[in-house]
């Protein structure tokens, strides 16, 4: 699904070129949970930026869905850590409104809109905010928010969804809640993921591929095939394999900062 080859990234920079990225290769299978974790700074917004068309490369290349990436990526929805909610429209109308925007659906949406508004109440009802669809975002927690916001990057149907830490922000509790959500739409929905975050219980818990990125100027120096059985439950996060993953791979990042 995703295929990124020898790429480098150099932004120019106001007082000189950066190398983001450097020799870059992924491989992302159709369907795949994948996670991307690493030091702060290596590379991996840029990396979505780069899968979902936003920037070109400067050398390499990167593929999606078998098709060179030139512009931005259609089959993709995105998330990021703050949910960016509009704060002048309901939760519905905040879910809809990539339909409003995205061929084909923009096209039909005078026509369909009863039948999009059916399709938006299913999607936040899956992620527990059914009764929730009239309040506006400012009305709701960060975690309901959040929710929202996933449900708004897969309104259209997305093969593929990238998300930029997208529970950051949210305290502890909450974040293990949207893990569970993230991981009953995946399984219902069946789309691609990558996902980046600092979190390693996160990957741990949700991937089944985590790929560590050096410090910059980035590139993947390891990735890890994720194997606990599924579905998985929080229960898995307790035990001594799952520490013992966690326990690793930070010390994967760790060596990698130090050899920055
Ligand atoms: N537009 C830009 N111009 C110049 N340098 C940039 C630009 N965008 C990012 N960079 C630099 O490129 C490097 C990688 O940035 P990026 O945001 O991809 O890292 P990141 O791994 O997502 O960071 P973090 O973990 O802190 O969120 C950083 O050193 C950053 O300062």
């Amino acid at each position: 699904m995703i295929v990124l080859d020898n790429v480098t990234l150099t932004y120019p920079g106001r007082t000189g070129p950066v190398t983001a990225l450097a020799g870059t290769t992924l491989n992302v299978r159709k369907g795949e949970f994948a996670a991307v974790v690493g030091p702060s700074g290596c590379g991996k917004s840029t990396l979505m930026k780069l899968v979902t068309g936003l920037i070109r490369p400067t050398a390499g290349t990167v593929r999606v869905d078998g098709k060179p990436v030139t512009g931005p990526v259609k089959m993709a929805g995105m998330a990021f850590q703050n949910a960016n909610l509009l704060p002048w429209r309901t939760v519905l109308a905040n879910v809809m409104l990539p339909l409003e925007i995205v061929p084909p659906y923009r096209q039909r949406f005078s026509r369909d809109k009863a039948a999009f508004q059916d399709k938006a109440m299913a999607l936040l009802d899956v992620v527990g905010l059914g009764a929730f669809a009239d309040r506006f975002p400012w009305e709701m927690s960060g975690g309901m928010q959040q929710r929202a916001s996933l449900c708004r990057s897969l309104i259209h149907e997305p093969a593929l969804l990238m998300l930029d830490e997208p529970f950051a922000a949210l305290d502890a509790f909450t974040r293990e809640e949207l893990w569970c959500v993230l991981r009953d739409l995946w399984q219902k929905l069946g789309f691609t993921v990558v996902l980046v975050t600092h979190d390693l219980r996160e990957a741990g818990f949700l991937a089944d591929t985590i790929h560590v990125m050096s410090a910059r100027p980035g590139h993947i120096v390891e990735s890890r095939t994720v194997d606990f059985p599924r579905p998985r439950d929080l229960d898995v996060c307790y035990t001594p394999d799952f520490t013992q993953l966690v326990h690793e791979l930070r010390g994967k990042i760790a060596e990698v900062r130090q050899a920055a």
